[in-house]
């Protein structure tokens, strides 16, 4: 069953004049596939992510959510999925400065109803996997801009998401501290997680299985190299 699969999926913004973000997205994610979205400013991106991570609905079209459909799911109905479902990383890394790295690990489990006893042995793991241990107990605001991004993705997977959904994940970091966040996610993805990731980076796209862009609103795949970037406006 695949992870995700929107079909005919529009979103019009009813401002005035309306605008037409989406125009009509078939895309379908596999469990464990590594997907880049790419496309120039105001393609539709985050609103195609907002919609995909459930953080906004689409105006027509359907999307089916591990084979279920949530086209019409209700706000309850869609936060419960979204928290069990996604794992959401942005390129601001969004760590709290006055928390500990284990505290800002912990704020990623609290809608999941992990146990107590068995939460601080899941943020111990999590941040061992990320290598960040001996940082545990450092506040959010001492950590590098390297750290903090792994943090953010130790605070996205440490409920064990379905989904990985990235938005420039790598955009404020340098080349080893990109690569350090992209094997983070080649580990998700060997576990069966499907990773989605907004990029504008050649590189991160060329780690995808597969590359799609939005041109104004429509989706399409694109041969796997990266030197249609310029064509389509990417920065
Ligand atoms: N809440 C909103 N109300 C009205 N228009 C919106 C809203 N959000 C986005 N838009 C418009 O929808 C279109 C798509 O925006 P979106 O943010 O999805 O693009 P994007 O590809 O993510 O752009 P960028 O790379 O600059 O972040 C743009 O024309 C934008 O101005």
């Amino acid at each position: 069953m695949s992870a995700l699969d929107l079909s005919g999926v529009t979103k019009t913004y009813l401002v005035d004049p309306p605008v037409e973000a989406l125009r009509g997205v078939d895309l379908t994610v596999e469990p464990g596939e590594r997907v880049a979205v790419l496309g120039r400013s105001g393609a539709g991106k985050s609103t195609l992510l907002n919609i995909v991570g459930l953080l906004d609905e689409p105006t027509s079209g359907t999307y089916l959510l591990a084979g279920q459909d949530v086209s019409a799911s209700g706000s309850a109905e869609r936060d419960r999925l979204r928290a069990e479902t996604f794992g959401f990383v942005f390129q601001e890394s969004h760590v709290l400065g006055h928390r500990t790295a284990a505290q800002n690990v912990w704020l990623g489990l609290m809608a999941s109803g992990v146990a107590r006893r068995e939460r601080d042995v899941r943020i111990a793991e999590v941040l061992e996997r990320v290598g960040l241990t001996h940082r545990a107990d450092s506040l959010g605001r001492l950590l590098s801009g390297g750290e903090k991004q792994r943090l953010a993705v130790a605070r996205a997977v440490v409920a064990r998401p379905r989904v990985l959904l990235a938005d420039e994940p790598t955009g404020n970091l340098d080349d080893a501290n990109a690569t350090s966040v992209l094997d983070l996610f080649d580990e998700q993805a060997a576990q069966g997680v499907a990773v989605v990731v907004i990029t504008h980076d050649a590189r991160t796209a060329q780690w995808a299985d597969r590359v799609v862009t939005l041109v104004d609103g429509r989706l399409a795949s694109v041969p796997h190299d990266v030197s249609w970037l310029d064509r389509v406006g990417a920065p």
